[in-house]
């Protein structure tokens, strides 16, 4: 609806308003009131000088100037006509009043115009005001974002660490700044490419830098914009939106989240769901509806290709994927220097060794990343963003903030101290476990205090020895606790550190074959299945007693990493005392500190460090090794405590 439709609704309910508010008052012209035996004895006193009858309203004014009004009984009433002819008194008749035919239909409508009213002030807040926000216009029904081709200031060089990506979708520049010319030279182009890919790697960025490139309009629009309550909303959404593509040819639109409506159709919870069913075909529609030498392609991306209608995959429509994963070591160094050009850099800033230490994040959380160390330094009065702004915003994305203000009792610190402690022990101990590369009591994000593991590079796969060591180090802080406190001193801050081993025994046992007892058989089937039913009871195919089976041998793998780590921790009681004092008195404590204390020695006070206390940052600038990956440790509950990048094998089971 347009503006001028608007605004005229707005004054058509104005006006009914008032023309109502104004036929209840005028009648009254507050003259006084009295009842019909009163006035027919005024008349016959000879008090009443005029009268004015309209209806059964009797108004008039008496001899002494007041005025009068009653109501009287019946409409007709001969003998006061006698009366008042009699006693002189002037009679005016009247003709009943003529409303305006307007104004009757305007009161009579009043009601349903603010009902519409009210209807359309809904419908506009459920559109979501895309209009006004400056920069994209949004048009009609179809809610997509039109950036024209000056608007786009996307290229190329501002997407990076995805090069496969990139040269894959560079044909369609080519055939977009010239789709005829492509066409002689028979070419057949795409008109659906997936971009696939995890969230933040740079889906969108991608193809609207391809818009860039073009010099192309750039239509985009998210799934779950179509998703709408009404039924058949969302498909005329969706034609909407190719109209208005087609006029603007050769352009691109770009789909983000096609998963919420591309779904498998009949799939979803609860059966069947008309509205998107019926998006979906008239996307299907659509797609099949313009010729490939149009100068459209319709990119879309999403993150769960496996839910995805395969009618959407069909040669013709979405038949090209480019996967856009996340970005590798150097990839994520490109991307570092991306962002990092638009800030004002320190020398001593080596995006190399932040690339080393971030793995698994994605480019989005790198551009974060630069942006937490900007604000850092600003708040810091600094002028330049240097190393340790860097790694401040590094820590902070990957362990959550620091949380120094929150109280937390000598007992609880010493306590968490030895947790810690013992994590970063047994992880230091265990065969093939990722170095530590810091160990810190400071809360941060929901953990009291974290131990950090470095991998030595991206990891895509574990071996068995790993898991084992990684389910031994998660052990390492519960059994520091309970060495250190008695088993009635324990406190509840091993509950994620149990979930997550649990979940890895879990996984080793029922999906990564690596139990011999139970063999290399998937016993979760999908994933759909752990969400509903979590670890352990998912699968259609097991049987009451495979389940009893599969339980015992995750109990049999726990009890024996157990036991392992109690005895490396029996045996180094004097380390990590040594540790849990060494965190009493810094808080933090590095690699190199961690060495000094694994030698006997005792450690050396980190760098920065005066004798007032703790310094204000990290005291780690640089890490001698490897990259870094908080492996570990959520001490306060089962929340998540913060990302965690390094899962390799997409995360551990139960979502
Ligand atoms: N490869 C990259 N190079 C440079 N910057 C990137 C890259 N990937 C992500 N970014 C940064 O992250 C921001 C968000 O990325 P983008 O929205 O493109 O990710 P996406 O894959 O579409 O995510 P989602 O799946 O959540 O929609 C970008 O605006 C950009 O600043
Ligand atoms: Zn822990």
């Amino acid at each position: 609806m347009n503006d001028m439709a608007k605004n005229l609704i707005l004054w058509l309910v104005i006006a009914a308003v008032l023309l109502t508010v104004f036929n209840n008052f005028s009648v009254e012209n507050a003259p006084q009131t009295m009842n019909y035996s009163q006035f027919v004895q005024q008349v016959q006193n000879e008090q009443v000088k005029s009268v004015t009858i309209d209806g059964y309203t009797i108004s008039g004014e008496r001899n002494d100037g007041s005025q009068f009004q009653t109501i009287r009984p019946a409409a007709e009433d001969p003998k006061l006509m006698d009366d008042l002819l009699a006693h002189n008194v002037t009679v005016v008749g009247k003709k009943p009043e003529e409303q305006s035919l307007w104004t009757r239909l305007l009161i009579a409508s009043f009601p349903i115009l603010l009902i519409l009213a009210i209807f359309m002030f809904f419908m506009r807040q459920m559109q979501g005001g895309g209009a006004g926000k400056g920069g994209p216009m949004s048009f009609g029904k179809s809610k997509a974002k039109l950036l024209s081709q000056d608007q786009i200031k996307t290229t190329f060089a501002d997407v990076a660490g995805c090069d496969e990506a990139k040269e894959e979708v560079e044909e369609l520049v080519d055939f977009l700044r010239d789709p005829t010319k492509f066409q002689r030279l028979g070419g057949t182009i795409p008109r659906g490419v997936l971009m696939v890919g995890p969230p933040g790697t740079g889906k969108t960025l991608l193809a609207k830098s391809i818009a860039g490139e073009a010099k192309v309009p750039f239509f985009s629009i998210s799934g779950s914009d179509f998703v709408e309550m009404f039924v058949g909303v969302g498909a005329s959404r969706v034609r909407d939106m190719f109209e208005q593509a087609k006029k603007q040819a050769p352009c691109i639109i770009f789909i983000d989240e096609i998963d919420a409506v591309g779904r498998s159709r009949g799939a979803g919870m609860g059966g069947g769901n008309d509205e998107r069913e019926q998006t979906l075909n008239q996307l299907l529609v659509e797609m099949d509806g313009f010729e490939a030498n149009e100068g459209i392609i319709v990119i879309a991306a999403t993150n769960r290709p496996d839910v995805l209608d395969p009618a959407l995959l069909r040669p013709g429509r979405f038949d090209r994927q480019v996967v856009v994963p996340l970005p590798d070591i150097r990839g994520r160094e490109h991307i570092l220097n991306v962002h990092l050009r638009k800030v004002p850099l320190a020398d001593d800033v080596k995006p190399s060794l932040i690339a080393r230490g971030t793995p698994g994040f994605s480019g989005a959380d790198l551009a974060n990343l630069v942006n937490e160390a900007a604000l850092f330094a600003a708040r810091r009065n600094k002028r330049l963003v240097g190393m340790e702004e860097l790694e401040m915003a590094k820590d902070k994305i990957m362990m959550g903030a620091e949380r120094r203000s929150m109280v937390m009792t000598e007992k609880e610190k010493l306590n968490t101290a030895y947790h810690e402690s013992g994590h970063a022990i047994i992880g230091l101990l265990m065969p093939e476990h990722d170095p530590v590369y810091k160990v810190t009591i400071i809360p941060r994000g929901r953990a009291l205090g974290v131990t950090m593991f470095l991998p030595e590079q991206d990891r895509f796969s574990l071996s068995r020895q790993q898991i084992i060591s990684q389910i031994c180090s998660l052990f390492g802080g519960r059994i520091a606790e309970e060495m250190t406190l008695g088993p009635n001193g324990v406190t509840t801050g091993a509950s994620n550190d149990i979930k997550r081993a649990t979940e890895l025994a879990h996984n080793m046992v029922a999906k990564w074959g690596l139990s011999e007892e139970m063999g290399p058989v998937m016993y979760d089937e999908d994933e759909s299945h752990q969400f509903l039913g979590g670890p352990g009871q998912g699968g259609k195919l097991k049987s009451g007693e495979t389940t009893t089976k599969l339980d015992k041998e995750v109990r049999r793998i726990i009890d024996e990493c157990y036991q392992q780590a109690e005895k490396l921790l029996e045996e180094n009681r004097d380390k990590l005392d040594a540790m849990a004092e060494a965190l009493m008195q810094y808080e933090t404590i590095d690699a190199d500190q961690l060495k000094d204390i694994m030698e006997g020695r005792s450690p050396r006070p980190p760098k920065d460090w005066d004798e007032g206390g703790p310094g204000s940052g990290s005291p780690v600038t640089e890490q001698p090794q490897g990259e870094s990956s908080p492996a570990d440790d959520g001490d306060e509950d089962d929340e998540e405590p913060s990302r965690r990048p390094s899962d390799p094998l997409g995360g551990p089971a139960g979502g």
